[in-house]
């Protein structure tokens, strides 16, 4: 099946787009891996999927694949790259655009000075939500907020602040983004007993109250140049923590975005998140049909 798609990216963290508002393409998970293999498709690190709205007062769905095919509830980045798309498509003439995600809905706005600011909503807590099962597990309460120890091959514990984004983040402090394990405990994380749907595992670095350096083991992808829904988990982690301020700099590996996050008695304000949505190419691919 030929098929047309354009290729985007925002802080290094890269997107097939595909344009579903005239009718489904009904790709296949083993189809939306080859579209993310970088050697043998176009390469991403996820594929997002434009639809037409589902519902009044929405403008869009979208749906994005990790590159192992999987349908996951949330992308920030992708989210990004989303509104870029609908925007400089012509699709809508709409700013803010509403949009359905898997399990919620979500506003996004282009910026005066090229960035897009996305309403990600609220985190959740809940384990039962995330999901995240610390039975048996004592938390480390050293810091204003828990960490729960999850232990690693060889021994080793790792304790995680736990948040979902609506989709499920660990989040780790460590001294040094550079030197941190996240090769050898990202894959344990991402599939850690504790998380029944697998999880995101970052690795975060507090530089000031303000600004902070993060690596993210994505679910599904592995470590990327930068993940949206992960420096939002950070940033959150960290203000319940009691290490950041309510807007931090959150430096990638791809680029820099910012998370703002307003921290209440409820702890349920939404995280706003700005950062850089790019188109890098367009083009047509022919999509074999035969894939295992
Ligand atoms: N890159 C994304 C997150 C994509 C989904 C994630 N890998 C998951 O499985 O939850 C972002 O920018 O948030």
């Amino acid at each position: 099946m030929r098929i047309r798609f354009t290729k985007m990216q925002g802080a290094g963290n890269d997107f097939v787009v595909l344009d579903e508002t005239r009718g489904r393409l009904g790709l296949s998970a083993a189809q939306y891996r080859w579209l993310a293999d970088r050697h043998f498709g176009v390469g991403a690190d996820q594929i997002l999927t434009v639809r037409p709205s589902p519902a009044p007062g929405l403008d869009f769905e979208y749906v994005i694949h990790n590159a192992d095919g999987g349908e996951v509830e949330h992308c920030g980045n992708g989210a990004r790259c989303f509104v870029r798309y609908v925007t400089d498509k012509r699709l809508t003439d709409r700013n803010p655009v509403r949009v359905k995600v898997r399990n919620g809905q979500i506003s996004l706005a282009l910026d005066p000075d090229g960035r897009v600011t996305v309403d990600m909503g609220a985190p959740v807590f809940d384990h039962a939500r995330v999901p995240f099962d610390g039975s048996g597990l004592t938390p480390d309460r050293k810091l204003a907020w828990e960490r729960w120890p999850l232990p690693l091959a060889g021994a080793e514990s790792a304790p995680v602040a736990v948040v979902s984004m609506g989709n499920p983040h660990a989040v780790l402090l460590v001294d040094d983004v550079d030197l941190a394990p996240v090769a050898s405990w990202g894959p344990q994380i991402e599939r850690h007993v504790r998380f029944p749907a697998r999880v995101n595992a970052g690795f975060l670095q507090v530089v000031s109250r303000r600004e902070v350096r993060l690596r993210v083991f994505e679910r599904g992808v592995g470590e990327t140049l930068a993940c949206g829904t992960g420096a939002c988990a950070a940033v959150v982690a960290g203000i319940r923590l009691g290490l950041l301020d309510a807007r931090v700099d959150v430096h990638t590996r791809g680029g820099v975005l910012t998370i703002a996050w307003q921290d209440t008695p409820a702890h349920d304000a939404p995280v706003m998140m700005t950062g850089p949505a790019t188109t890098v190419f367009e083009g047509e691919v022919d999509v074999p049909d035969d894939l295992a």
